[in-house]
């Protein structure tokens, strides 16, 4: 993980995954890597929010694979969930429901699928299509550390591939491309700071 800039409780924390989403970013605003998948994302901002202050709210911006077809752009996202953790078996283990889906966005809005997996198969898409709008690797896990430390988070993501047979290929050529699109998304959404 990586922080790069100091956290104020009048501005934003930006939290990305990897620096080739990053890449063309140029608020004056704080940035979290996180490194990829739940375990760093979970780790990476957890740590952050450990230390005072917190910031004014969190903004996860980051690329995903749409799992229905035609779907392209820059979403905000209405509820994330789970899509890896076997909730319906740890009800019966223990009664208790691990992983409920976390609602980040009263309105509405696409539902993200996050887990521990590159989705890049016909098979896994059309599965997790039956749930989900998007997948990603770290959504759900953000949402979860911000939301036990009581910080507002948005997540946002650029689709960057279709999930399907060619996505990991789509995710190389086309990272950079969205790291333009998000960082024009920053400028736009959030307020500059001098
Ligand atoms: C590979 C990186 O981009 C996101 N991401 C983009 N496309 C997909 C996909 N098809 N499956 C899972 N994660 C994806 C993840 O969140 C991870 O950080």
């Amino acid at each position: 993980m990586e922080l790069v800039g100091r956290i104020t409780a009048d501005r934003p924390l930006l939290v990305l995954a990897v620096r080739e989403e990053a890449q063309f970013l140029d608020l004056d605003l704080p940035v979290l890597l996180t490194g990829m998948g739940k375990v760093n994302a979970a780790v990476a901002l957890a740590t952050v929010l450990a230390r005072r202050p917190h910031p004014s709210h969190i903004v996860n911006l980051g690329t995903a694979g749409a799992l229905r077809p035609g779907w392209t752009g820059t979403h905000v996202i209405g509820t994330v969930i789970q899509h890896d953790l076997d909730t319906d078996l740890l009800r019966t283990l223990t009664g208790e429901t691990y992983g409920a889906a976390l609602t980040l966005n009263a309105d509405g809005g696409p539902v993200l699928a996050t887990g521990d997996a590159f989705i890049a198969e016909e098979a896994a898409r059309e599965r997790l299509a039956a749930r989900a709008d998007l997948v990603d690797m770290e959504g759900y896990a953000l949402a979860a550390a911000a939301a036990r430390a009581d910080v507002p988070i948005r997540v946002v993501k650029h689709v960057s591939d279709d999930a399907g047979d060619g996505a990991a290929r789509s995710w190389r050529e086309s990272v950079s491309d969205c790291a333009r699109v998000l960082a024009d998304w920053a400028d736009r959404h959030l307020a500059r700071q001098s």
